[in-house]
Parts: structure tokens; C-alpha cells; sequence
């Protein structure tokens, strides 16, 4: 009889080179896998100012065509110190042949966006699908998030966001860094 403790027997991967070994769908991403820390900034028309925040960011797999991603981000002030925590979120990236894209994603502010797009040769461009929001949830009409490996430790993003009335535009631009690497 199998032991009903037993712990599950799928741990996720985060490099390419550690079993399982990657689907094949995943390899124009196979560079994102592990996780990532840095800093960015942001703003948008909106808010008073302009901030500067630290995140960590993490891509992994199990042996199947996707990957999950789980992000956390802090506000930090001029020297680095955290303020205090900012935006969360986790899901899913579905790799589809020809380096399509299906991402769903999902926020504790009550956002739940699904983002389709194309990753190629490291890098990642996504745009909204569709959103659904909690009913408390800020109104967010659209999103675009795109992702280039500058180098195979240096992950630079981008995010625009179409929210609270105003269009499409610049929310956030971040570096990260591979975990144990200098910066
Ligand atoms: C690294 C990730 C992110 C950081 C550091 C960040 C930071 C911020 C900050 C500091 C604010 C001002 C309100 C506050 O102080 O909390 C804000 C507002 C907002 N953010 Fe973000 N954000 C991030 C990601 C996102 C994402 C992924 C979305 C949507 C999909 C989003 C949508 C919004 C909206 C709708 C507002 C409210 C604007 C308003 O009411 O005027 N943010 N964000």
C-alpha cells in the first residue's frame, strides 16, 4: 500500500541542467529558469511620485510544457533599505509551439489577467488576453510585460499598464540578476 504521508514526488526544477529534464516547449525560455533579484523603478500619472522598489522573481518547471513564475517586489528608498512590501503575484506560463505564450496570472490586489504573446531566443513579450477583477479590485484594463535576457545573469523587464482610466503606458523597468551572481 503506498504511505499516504509520502511527500509529493515532482519537485520543481530550477535549472536546465537538473532533473527533470525541460520540455522542449520551454526552450526559447530555458534561460529564465531560476530566480532572479534587483531593483527597478516606476510610476504612473496617477500617483504623486515616482518609486524605486527591489523584486524577486522566480521560474521553474516540473518536466511539463510550463513554467511557474512567482514574483514579489518591495518599495526600497535611496539606499536600498525596504519601505515596506509591494506588489505580488504568481502563475503560469503555458509554452505553445512556434514560442507562443499563454500566461495567467493572478495578484492578491484582486487581478487576474490572462496574457498571450511570443517568447523567442530569451526573450518574452506579452499583452492582455483578458482581465478579471475582484469587486474591490483597481480598475485594470490592460497590460504589457516584456522580458529580455541581456545576458544569461541580467533579466531586464518592462511593464506598461492601461489602468484607473489612463492608457497603455510605462509602469515599471526593472534589472534583475541571477540569485548568486555579483550584481
Ligand atoms: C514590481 C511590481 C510592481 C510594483 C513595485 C508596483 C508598485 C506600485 C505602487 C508603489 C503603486 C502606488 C500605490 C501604492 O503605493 O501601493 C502602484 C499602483 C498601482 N499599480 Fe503597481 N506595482 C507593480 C506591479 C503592478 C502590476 C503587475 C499591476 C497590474 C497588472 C499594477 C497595477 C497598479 C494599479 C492599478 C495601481 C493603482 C494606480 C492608481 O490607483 O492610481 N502594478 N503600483
Amino acid at each position: 500500500m503506498s504511505d499516504p504521508g509520502q511527500k509529493y514526488p515532482y519537485p520543481d526544477a530550477l535549472r536546465p541542467d537538473a532533473a527533470p529534464a525541460p520540455h522542449p516547449l520551454l526552450a526559447p525560455l530555458i534561460g529564465f529558469l531560476g530566480t532572479w533579484t534587483g531593483r527597478g523603478s516606476g510610476g504612473y500619472p496617477t500617483l504623486a511620485e515616482e518609486f524605486t522598489y527591489a523584486q524577486e522573481v522566480t521560474f521553474s518547471h516540473d518536466g511539463r510544457p510550463f513554467l511557474h513564475y512567482e514574483a514579489r517586489a518591495w518599495l526600497v528608498d535611496a539606499d536600498g533599505s525596504p519601505l515596506r512590501p509591494s506588489a505580488r503575484e504568481s502563475g503560469w506560463w503555458r509554452l505553445q509551439p512556434e514560442g507562443r505564450v499563454e500566461a495567467l496570472i493572478t495578484q492578491p490586489t484582486g487581478i487576474a489577467e490572462i496574457a498571450v504573446g511570443r517568447a523567442a531566443d530569451g526573450t518574452a513579450d506579452l499583452t492582455t488576453h483578458e482581465v478579471a477583477l475582484a469587486p474591490t479590485a483597481k480598475e485594470v484594463d490592460a497590460t504589457r510585460r516584456r522580458y529580455t535576457l541581456t545576458d544569461e545573469d541580467t533579466l531586464d523587464f518592462v511593464h506598461d499598464l492601461a489602468a484607473v482610466g489612463q492608457p497603455l503606458q510605462h509602469h515599471l523597468s526593472a534589472r534583475l540578476r541571477r540569485e548568486g551572481r555579483a550584481s
